[in-house]
């Protein structure tokens, strides 16, 4: 036995080890999920014209986002409560990722602590610090949010990630149907910790507006990136508030549904940017050719929610490794057969929509 030889069955084997109310937590998104379906689905749709006798050499997946170099044109997008896939939760999570030479995007309700994460992934190289960024949902009480900023400045994280799409949260049904709505005794979200040492909740809410992302602005040096752009307006927007880069994303489905898959958003959003910010993309990539078709569309790379989870889940660290390394290589193999060597060169008219069916 091999074991799996793509990221589906990465999933298949998570998912089968993974009890029903933390697989339908992982997997599960908005209502009927129609956009979970959407976005995997939509890549199907779009089609590679591949340019042939190139001569482009062997291809090289590495790119630089946001002056970061990163081993290949894929993040780990920021997803909550690790330790409900795997024991050693965001530890094992920060080590693979570092190992990959790529960036985490650790979300501000992970079950171990910034600090901790951070410490973990500098376990892997002693050379170069390896690069977190800190997801962050701004908090009403500005104080508050302001204290998470420090912790995560002062932890080396070298980004932050606001997630804007969610001034409510998504309605889950499986876990009403399962009755999952806190974590199970043991677990917390020790970035919320407070000097008393209360853990407080996280509040989603409909206030936060550009007004806070301005006062961000203001308060920390950091660059700052806005999580759940869909509109071509706020991608506009973001930059116009002084934003580094813009990502879009529908949050995998577990937001807004019936929203459009996120690939389908892209080639507007970066048509509307101009260039002025990177553009980012998650949602649905699980395959190396997703990731070419994204970045033929204008992403400078994209990031991955749910495998990484499952990665966890079937076999901890190795299995965030092995997500990685099989995408990776699916790249590299794309970008071959497409014609190209340097992922930022590959071109809009590599991608085509698909007429026959
Ligand atoms: C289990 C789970 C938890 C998530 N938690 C967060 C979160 O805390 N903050 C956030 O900005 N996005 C969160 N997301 C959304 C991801 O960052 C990302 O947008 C999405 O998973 C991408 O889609 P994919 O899972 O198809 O790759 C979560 C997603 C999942 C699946
Ligand atoms: O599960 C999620 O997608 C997520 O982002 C979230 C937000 C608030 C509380 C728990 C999870």
């Amino acid at each position: 036995m091999t074991g799996p030889v793509n990221l589906r069955e990465v999933e298949q084997a998570a998912r089968a080890l993974l009890d029903r109310v933390r697989d339908d937590y992982f997997a599960g998104g908005a209502q009927d999920e129609v956009t979970v379906r959407g976005n995997e689905s939509a890549f199907a749709r779009l089609a590679l014209l591949p340019r042939v006798l190139t001569g482009a050499g062997d291809p090289s997946p590495e790119v630089t986002v946001l002056g970061e170099r990163v081993s290949m044109p894929v993040l780990l997008a920021p997803t909550a409560f690790h330790e409900l896939a795997h024991p050693e939760g965001e530890r094992a999570t920060a080590r693979a990722a570092a190992a990959a030479g790529t960036i985490l995007i650790s979300a501000m309700l992970s079950t171990v602590a910034i600090e901790d994460i951070a410490a973990e992934a500098r376990k892997v190289s002693s050379e170069h610090e390896p690069p977190i960024w800190f997801q962050l949902y701004l908090q009403p009480d500005l104080g508050f949010t302001e204290a998470i900023v420090r912790r995560a400045e002062a932890a080396g994280c070298r980004a932050l990630v606001v997630t804007a799409d969610s001034p409510a949260l998504g309605r889950h049904e499986r876990n009403d149907r399962n009755d999952f709505h806190d974590l199970p005794p043991g677990m917390n979200c020790p970035n919320l910790r407070e000097q008393a040492g209360e853990v407080r909740n996280v509040v989603l809410s409909p206030e936060i507006s550009w007004r806070h992302l301005e006062w961000l602005r203001e308060t920390t040096s950091l660059p700052i990136l806005v999580k759940g752009v869909l509109h071509p307006d706020d991608a506009r927007l973001a930059a116009d508030h002084g934003a580094d880069g813009v990502i879009v994303s529908n949050h995998g489905g577990r937001q807004l549904d019936t929203t459009p898959p996120s690939i389908r958003l892209l080639p507007r959003i970066a048509d509307a940017v101009e260039g002025r910010v990177p553009v980012l993309l998650d949602g649905g990539v699980r395959r190396g050719t997703d990731v070419v078709k994204a970045l033929a569309l204008g992403a400078r790379a994209v990031a991955i929610g749910r495998p990484v989870v499952w990665g966890l889940a079937y076999d901890g660290e190795a299995g965030v490794t092995k997500v990685l390394d099989l995408l990776r290589r699916e790249i590299v193999n794309a970008l071959a057969l497409c014609g190209y060597a340097d992922p930022a060169a590959v071109r809009r008219d590599l991608v085509e929509e698909v007429s026959w069916r």
